[in-house]
């Protein structure tokens, strides 16, 4: 699906996303649907459009096909012995999630222990040209009503871009996000950022630097949130041991699926995380699975959650996300709450596959 404009970050420049959507059928017929986050290259995590393919139909799918499944945790155990690649796991699941909430004629917001009717909508701003334009997609993205802004930083456009943001607008829950462009020997100037009073600095260090995060966030002020460092339960727990960061970006795709998602509330609730739902230019079917995930209790903060016309001309769900006055609704209907356009997945698909074959 192309993007309505380019997004870009501290390593890549995105145009269009591919997606795999998962669509899977029980006894009755009845129908689940889930999305396969991975993009076309390995620049945000190893995995790609073309390794998740490749995982879900040489070892994912034959160990769900023709299978008694009784709840979509028990999902997690059957994909255990296949390591990592949790994006191509989260999709599978996440379409059992669906399915089953539909036979349990529940909503998945329900189903996953959701509180809140709507939650709070933020925005992620990629890397702009200039500090002016920078600014002016800051002040369309207020005027859009969303609470909370998110901008790309990388060396060269940090500073020089978060300083002109706070000055015009002294109050803006504002935070930025690195992917990884920075090193420890960055200290010194990371701490600059403190007078900026932002929300959080979203992974400032590479994914597999948790030590080096601790030993950042014991010399600064604002708070670190870590994204690509968690792919489970078992690195958020580290993280809390270490005091890696006060904040968790949670993704289902990043942390291979809906149920590992939760296990990382409940551990962030009882050790004093906060946590907010991330997005990955998805389609509408992993909005919701997000938006479902969002409505559990310890998601205290606005998460990169918006509209479906933020990114695209038409996207694949019936009725499409939309912000009103900062808020999102979490579907209430049955599953992921939403219908998926048909019409419009078949305009947009370039291959699919169906099992058994
Ligand atoms: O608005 C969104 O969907 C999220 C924007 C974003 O920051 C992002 C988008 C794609 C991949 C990684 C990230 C990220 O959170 O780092
Ligand atoms: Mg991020």
């Amino acid at each position: 699906m192309g993007l309505k404009t380019p997004f870009s970050n501290s390593l890549t420049t995105l145009r269009s996303r591919d997606l795999i959507l998962v669509e899977v059928w029980d006894q009755d017929g009845r129908t689940g649907w889930g999305e396969c986050v991975a993009f076309s290259s390995p620049w945000y995590t190893e995995e790609t459009v073309g390794t998740a393919w490749h995982v879900m139909e040489s070892f994912l799918v034959p160990r769900l096909l023709g299978e008694t499944i009784d709840h979509p945790e028990e999902i997690r155990e059957r994909f255990a012995a296949i390591r990592r690649n949790p994006m191509a796991k989260a999709a599978l699941e996440g379409a059992v999630w669906d399915l089953w909430c539909k036979e349990s004629d529940r909503s998945l917001s329900q189903s996953l222990g959701g509180t809140r009717e709507r939650v709070e909508a933020g925005v992620a701003v990629g890397v702009q040209g200039s500090p002016a334009e920078m600014i002016d997609q800051v002040r369309r993205r207020v005027e859009e009503g969303y609470r909370r802004i998110k901008v790309k930083i990388r060396p060269g456009a940090d500073i020089e871009v978060i300083a002109p943001i706070r000055e015009a607008f002294p109050d803006l829950p504002l935070m930025a996000d690195a992917n990884s462009a920075y090193t420890l020997e960055d200290l010194d100037y990371l701490r600059r950022l403190d007078e900026f009073r932002l929300l959080m600095v979203e992974q400032p260090l590479d994914a597999d630097d948790l030590v080096d995060h601790a030993r950042l966030q014991e010399r600064m002020e604002t708070a670190i949130c870590l994204d690509e460092s968690i792919t489970s339960f078992d690195d958020a727990r580290r993280a809390a041991d270490l005091g890696s960061c006060q904040v968790i970006n949670v993704k289902p795709g990043r942390v291979g699926g809906l149920a590992e998602a939760k296990r990382i509330h409940d551990l962030c609730v009882e050790r004093g995380i906060r946590l907010w739902c991330g997005g990955m230019l998805e389609s509408g079917i992993s909005r919701a699975h997000n938006l479902a995930l969002a409505s559990l209790p310890g998601f205290t903060l606005p998460g990169d959650l918006s509209a479906s016309s933020r990114h695209w001309d038409r996207d694949v769900i019936i009725p499409e996300a939309t912000v009103d006055q900062g808020w999102i609704h979490v579907p209430r209907d049955p599953g992921i709450g939403v219908k998926v356009d048909r019409e419009r997945i078949a305009e947009v698909r370039v291959q699919s596959r169906r099992f058994p074959g």
